[in-house]
């Protein structure tokens, strides 16, 4: 079994009046992928902040690699990267250039950090722009050049803070295959999102953050089970549905929820399974089915599910 890297027990913070984490708990282990995930404001950033030691939480306590995270430097802060929502790059500098300084500030010289530095680049798929001027770059570019200065010092996690805000979908494409190398590595990895199907592409674990406090922190797979219905059938009818028809369906086992508008019926599955049955039973009812699609429920919708209020506005 792996065993825990981080642990994060009830820490919180407050500005001022404002309390923007609240007893937040929850761990990582060796080699896992968690997604941090909660609307803005949720507390996400706070959170990663104390992680990292930049933020001095007012309560609770961090633990990474059986270390405290506290003041000042540490051998347990040097086992973490952190790639912040936007990093200050020396714009007169090449992109090795200014990989060089950041190592420098670890204590990397001379081979060693040459060799980092094009180990970095070329993880981010940046080895042939190295000699370019950051302010060159796509806004992709400049984030997958942040994510090569946060792993010059070998770090076991990375922590990134929204990696594709701002970002067009390429190059969330290539930062998404740079975070699935790292994890080959058996790197942990948290990075936090407001985009559920983002943390869901890569992580083993969700951690759901609202209002500083954990909603939830399970395997997407325990997610969906969360939901009322995990499967959809779409259909449109020759004709709107009756009343009579739309109470029978409801009564269907499996079926967890159904919506009428016009032709169209929308209908919750409990699983996907229980389509062809539902399906047969129109057609019994002598329904004339112009169209159906099953469609997985989306995860996005668990957001909603806990909080009655959507992930985005
Ligand atoms: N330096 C600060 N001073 C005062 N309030 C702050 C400060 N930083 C964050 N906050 C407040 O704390 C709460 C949590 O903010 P935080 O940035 O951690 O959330 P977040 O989930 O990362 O949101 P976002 O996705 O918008 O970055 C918010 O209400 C925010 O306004």
């Amino acid at each position: 079994m792996a065993s825990v890297l981080l642990s994060v027990n009830q820490v919180s913070k407050s500005y001022g009046a404002r309390k923007a984490v609240d007893g937040v708990s929850f761990q990582v282990q060796q080699g896992q992928t968690v997604g941090l995930i909660g609307p803005n404001g949720a507390g996400k950033s706070t959170t990663v902040g104390m992680i990292c030691g930049l933020l001095r939480s007012d309560s609770g306590g961090i633990v990474m690699d059986g270390e405290a995270i506290g003041q000042g430097p540490s051998e347990a802060k040097r086992k973490i990267g952190f790639v912040p929502q936007d990093l200050a790059l020396y714009e007169d500098l090449s992109s090795l250039e200014n990989l060089k300084l950041f190592g420098a500030l670890y204590g990397l010289k001379g081979a060693l950090l040459k060799q980092r530095c094009e180990q970095a680049l070329a993880l981010v798929n940046l080895a042939d722009r190295a000699h370019d001027k950051p302010s060159t770059y796509s806004g992709g570019m400049k984030r997958r050049l942040n994510i090569a200065a946060a792993l010059l010092h070998d770090p076991q996690m990375l922590i990134l803070d929204e990696p594709t805000v701002g970002v067009d979908p390429q190059s969330r494409n290539a930062i998404f295959d740079t975070l699935e190398t790292l994890k080959a590595q058996g790197r942990s990895l948290i990075y936090t999102s407001h985009y559920m199907e983002e943390v869901e592409r890569l992580a083993d674990h969700i951690v759901i953050i609202d209002h500083g406090k954990v909603l939830a922190d399970e395997t997407p797979a325990a997610l969906y089970h969360r939901l009322p219905a995990q499967a959809a059938l779409r259909a449109e009818l020759a004709a709107a549905p009756s009343a009579a028809l739309l109470s029978g369906l409801r009564a269907l086992p499996g079926v967890t929820g159904v919506q009428g508008e016009g032709n169209a019926l929308d209908i919750g599955l409990a699983d996907a399974t229980h389509a062809p049955a539902t399906l047969a039973w129109l057609v019994e009812q002598g329904v004339t089915l112009l169209h159906f699609a099953t469609a997985k429920t989306s995860l996005e919708n668990i957001f909603l599910n806990l909080t009655g209020r959507s992930l985005r506005d």
